[in-house]
């Protein structure tokens, strides 16, 4: 099956409205690319701004929510809310939710449980330490970070998976073309295994950890390299040049 290249540009907590300008801008004045969906992640204060503000073809995610539709949550937002400012998409379990505030595979399944519910298609983050790249337990790492959601027995209908090596994350050291590849197509073994080697064939598993414009069409070319999740490269007008990589 040919599966539709994927880019989505995550900007972490950075911007105000001023940058936030500045990105719709570049993006609006892209050209449209129809073997590409474009899903851009402002922080939480600018996406109904950015949604507001984006031309048609470049979709709005939420970088986070909470496993519940409302209630005593102080901080949280939830699937409900999302869906309300007519987004689409959010993004679960990146390595920075992992380990800087320290959600757990358990935590991350419940949440991307109840986004699939509440109809929020999830960017789903999975991605090895240096330290467990270099014990050997690569494989390992991303396997448990996937079976915590296989083990929910969700519908992969709605989920793109987004393999982020934490090593290679806003650091300038890109996996290479081949290393990437490698794992991607472990994932994909895995899928094929635990889920279906439908869902196999048809999940979009992307890349992410320092793509930039140089670097994003060697990628690009691998076979089960399917798109890119973009953190600092995202926030440029170079990130229009990764969106077409492929094209
Ligand atoms: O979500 C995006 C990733 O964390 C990659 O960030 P980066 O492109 O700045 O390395």
């Amino acid at each position: 099956m040919t599966r539709k290249f994927f880019v989505g540009g995550n900007w972490k907590m950075n911007g105000d409205f001023a940058s936030v300008d500045g990105i719709v801008t570049f993006l609006n004045q892209s050209a449209d690319n129809a073997s590409v969906d474009v899903v851009v992640a402002p922080p939480a204060p600018y996406l109904a701004y950015a949604k507001s503000h984006l031309k048609a073809g470049v979709l709005v995610a939420a970088q986070n929510c909470y496993k519940v539709p409302k209630g005593a949550f102080t901080g949280e937002i939830s699937p409900a809310m999302i869906k309300d400012l007519g987004l689409e998409w959010v993004i679960l379990g990146h390595s920075e939710r992992r380990h800087v505030f320290g959600e757990t595979d358990a935590l991350i399944a419940e949440k991307t449980v109840h986004a699939l519910e509440s109809g929020i298609k999830v960017i789903f983050c999975i991605g090895e330490k240096l330290e467990e790249r270099e014990a050997g337990q690569t494989k390992d790492v991303n396997f448990r970070q996937l079976q915590a959601i296989v083990d929910k027995g969700v519908s992969w209908d709605n989920i793109v998976v987004a393999y982020e090596p934490v090593w290679a994350i806003g650091t300038g050291k890109t996996a290479s073309p081949e290393q990437a590849q490698e794992v991607h197509e472990w994932i994909r073994e895995f899928l094929k295994e635990k889920v279906s080697p439908a869902v196999a064939d048809s999940t979009r598993i992307i890349y992410g950890g320092s793509v930039t414009a140089d670097n994003a069409a060697e990628l690009g070319k691998k076979a089960d390299i399917d798109g890119f999740l973009v953190g600092g490269a995202s926030l440029k007008p170079d990130f229009v040049k990764i969106i077409n990589a492929r094209s």
